[in-house]
């Protein structure tokens, strides 16, 4: 078999504890399933500041570029509110991204059954969810140009972020989304603001020009992003396959987020394009919450949303689909028997911290497996 090169960045804050669950399942993998992960681990983030005055070092990121896949936990804390902004942890995660060309971020919000009522909704209106939010990565408002704060001379300054799309970023974006709904219930929404944004404008073009060129047999919805930000609450289990641009993509898979339960849930796959030669796509897996500097360091963050990233890594860059669903089942299976940790506790659950939760889940993946 061959080895699978997995790079393991942690991170800040709760990266390093939800990243330490995880590497238990690798440690079983490779001993009882001979899955032959063999692992490296880098800084990114704050503790890459601290260590090298970056937020990721040269040699990091050449590991990140040469590894099968990208295992992420967090970056971010108060600690380094006040660095140089080029330096900052978060510029970590978005050199990754676009070094990487992760263009298709892909962010599933599942509402497990059990955590029903750990939603701010209704339960009937979550019961069941399963969309598919698929956020552009690589461009738009976080890396448009020019992107600066100007000194008008006058007592006043300006802060300018520049919101930039081409045809080709659209295109392939789109068409994630249109595969991904194939394989699902075969509906797309996308959301832009094509009325107040130009790049909005050519957004709705491109979608609907790629929709009618390769892919007709899938439904095609147009929406602007406000009211898709409604709807989402309101009536959440009316979408399948959600498709939006950087900015729109990150503020609806937290409000998503929400609706599963909790932020620590919520698991995420950023790839890249498939290469010519190999068909191999570049990827990192990163759940979809930051670093929580609130509850870091006290061993009670929910780590399912990591371990279900694990699980999107084991389909998505290795094609162990069955590995995959066994331990996405292994975590429904644990919701189930009541185990919680703080952020999804309810009344008759059993309380646990990081590390229990992840040894419940081992414990099942590996009874499944046997
Ligand atoms: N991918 C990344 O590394 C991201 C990093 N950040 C960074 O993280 C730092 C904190 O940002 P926030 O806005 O507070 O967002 P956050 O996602 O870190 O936390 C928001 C809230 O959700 C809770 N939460 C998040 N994940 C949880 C988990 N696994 N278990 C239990 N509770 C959880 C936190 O305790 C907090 O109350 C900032 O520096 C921010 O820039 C934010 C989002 C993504
Ligand atoms: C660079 C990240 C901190 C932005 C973010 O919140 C995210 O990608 O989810
Ligand atoms: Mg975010």
């Amino acid at each position: 078999m061959m080895a699978k090169n997995l790079f393991l960045l942690p991170g800040d804050g709760i990266g390093p504890e939800a990243m330490g669950e995880v590497r238990k399942i690798i440690d079983y993998m490779n001993s009882a399933m001979k899955a032959d992960f063999v692992l490296d681990e880098g800084l990114v983030g704050g503790c890459a500041y601290d260590a090298h005055g970056a937020a990721i070092s040269e040699e990091d990121m050449t590991k990140a570029m040469k590894a099968d896949a990208v295992l992420f936990g967090a970056v971010g804390g108060p600690k380094w509110d006040h660095v140089p902004y080029e330096v900052r942890p978060e510029a970590g995660l978005l050199r990754l991204r676009k070094d990487l060309e992760l263009f298709a971020n892909l962010r599933p919000a599942i509402c497990y059954p059990a955590l029903a009522s750990a939603s701010s909704l209704k339960p009937e209106l979550v019961e069941g969810l399963d969309i598919l939010i698929v956020r552009e990565l690589t461009g738009g408002v976080y890396f448009g140009e020019p992107k600066e704060i100007i000194d008008l001379g006058n007592g006043q300054k300006r802060g300018i972020d520049t919101q930039v799309y081409d045809t080709y970023e659209i295109e392939r974006i789109a068409s994630v989304a249109f595969e991904l709904a194939r394989t699902r219930k075969n509906a797309v929404c996308s959301m832009e603001k094509r009325n107040v944004m130009k790049s909005g404008v050519l957004w709705n073009q491109v979608v609907t020009e790629t929709h009618k060129r390769s892919y007709p047999d899938v439904k095609l919805e147009h929406m602007l992003a406000d009211a898709g930000g409604m709807q989402l609450v309101r009536q959440p289990k009316q979408f399948d396959v959600i498709v939006t641009d950087n900015l729109f993509g990150d503020m609806l898979s937290d409000v998503a987020a929400m609706l599963t339960g909790s932020l620590g849930m919520l698991p995420s796959a950023s790839l890249g394009a498939p290469d010519a030669k190999t068909g191999k796509r570049k990827a990192l897996y990163e759940p979809v919450h930051g670093s929580a500097p609130d509850i870091a360091g006290k061993g009670i963050a929910n780590p399912i949303a990591m371990i279900a990233s694990f699980a999107m890594c084991l389909r998505y860059s290795f094609n162990l689909v069955k590995e995959a669903d066994t331990l996405e089942k292994a975590i429904a299976n644990v919701l189930d028997q009541g185990i919680r940790t703080g952020d999804i506790m309810a009344e008759g659950c059993r309380k646990v911290g990081t590390s229990e939760m992840g040894d419940a889940i081992l414990k099942e993946f590996a009874n499944l497996s046997a």
